[in-house]
């Protein structure tokens, strides 16, 4: 290729490709008017990494490091880019000392981490949202167990299911712990990520959460969650606590009755009389486990 000392200046009009992820790299731009988007792909979804103005460099990454374009660039309106050949960029590379080359290598590899990492993390469905849904598919279920059990008022056979009919519309009531099991199967979510989901829906007003017969049930209308989820959810951006740091691990229910040495039901009955805080199922797991070393004597008198 016609490799040039000086760059290139070339225009793009809105919405045209300068490069495509996964070409190979032979040039590096920097934007001398206008804007570039910077787009990955993940699966089936893009995502718009950066938005770049006036005087931002791009496409360094596959230059200098000869692997493929990490994303695609393309122009987000009229926009004019210099663009500086790959042996010209090189060139100025290898006038750099080691340590300064060997400090550009590993941002590069960092970028392409963090890249992934983003990407990964905002194609997930939208926590919130996914927890109506699976809401509105429960109901089905629990729709279907009241209709076996002939029985529109009471408990519809199932354990994990309560049916209450009030005057307006149906009221569903589930367990946390049927609502909690089926996100972690159908979200990944970890029990104390499926509660702050929970507890953010029922701050919200989209359901409650209420403490009867020694259990958590989740209490919703499914009509009025569907009328009122969009509305209230449009600009709700939800985060984990716990969301990418792996500082963090909370011990989930089962996991600190077997550190206790009880059952998971006792361990309910122990909140639910107040022995244990609820929170203490959402601390860090070495507070926790410190914890029940200090207190088991005091935990075991009280059970
Ligand atoms: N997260 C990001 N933020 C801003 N620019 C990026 C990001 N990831 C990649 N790029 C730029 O997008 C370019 C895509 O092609 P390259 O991999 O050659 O070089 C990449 C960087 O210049």
């Amino acid at each position: 290729m016609n490799e040039k000392s000086t760059p290139t200046l070339k225009s793009f009009r809105a919405d045209e490709i300068i490069f495509n992820e996964g070409d190979a790299g032979y040039k590096v731009y920097i934007i001398k008017q206008g804007s570039v988007n910077i787009v990955a792909q993940h699966g089936d979804q893009a995502v718009t990494l950066a938005q770049l103005t006036e005087g931002a460099c791009f496409g360094e990454m596959a230059v200098l490091s000869s692997g493929p374009r990490s994303a695609t660039a393309v122009s987000a309106d009229n926009t004019l880019v210099y663009e500086i050949d790959k042996a010209q960029v090189l060139k100025m590379i290898s006038e750099l000392s080691p340590l300064f080359r060997a400090v550009i290598a590993s941002l590069i590899k960092r970028v392409r981490n963090l890249n992934t990492l983003v990407l990964e993390k905002s194609t997930q469905p939208h926590p919130l949202m996914a927890t109506i849904e699976i809401l509105q598919i429960l109901k089905y279920h629990a729709n279907r167990e009241e209709d076996n059990s002939h029985n529109t008022t009471s408990r519809g056979g199932n354990m994990d299911i309560e049916i209450e009919i009030g005057e307006a519309d149906d009221l569903v009531k589930l367990t946390s712990q049927l609502v909690q099991n089926t996100l972690a199967k159908i979200l990944g979510l970890t029990q104390a990520e499926s509660l702050q989901v929970l507890e953010k829906l029922a701050f919200l007003n989209l359901i409650e959460i209420e403490v009867a017969h020694l259990q958590k049930f989740i209490v919703f209308s499914p009509a009025k969650l569907l009328k009122d989820a969009k509305p209230k959810l449009k600009n709700e951006i939800f985060k984990y606590e716990n969301t990418i740091s792996t500082e963090l691990e909370y011990l989930d229910l089962a996991e600190l009755a077997n550190q206790l040495g009880t059952d998971s039901q006792r361990l309910i009955e122990s909140i639910a009389l107040g022995y244990i805080s609820e929170d203490a199922i959402l601390l860090k797991r070495s507070v926790v486990l410190d914890d029940i070393k200090k207190e088991s004597r005091v935990l075991q008198r009280k059970r």
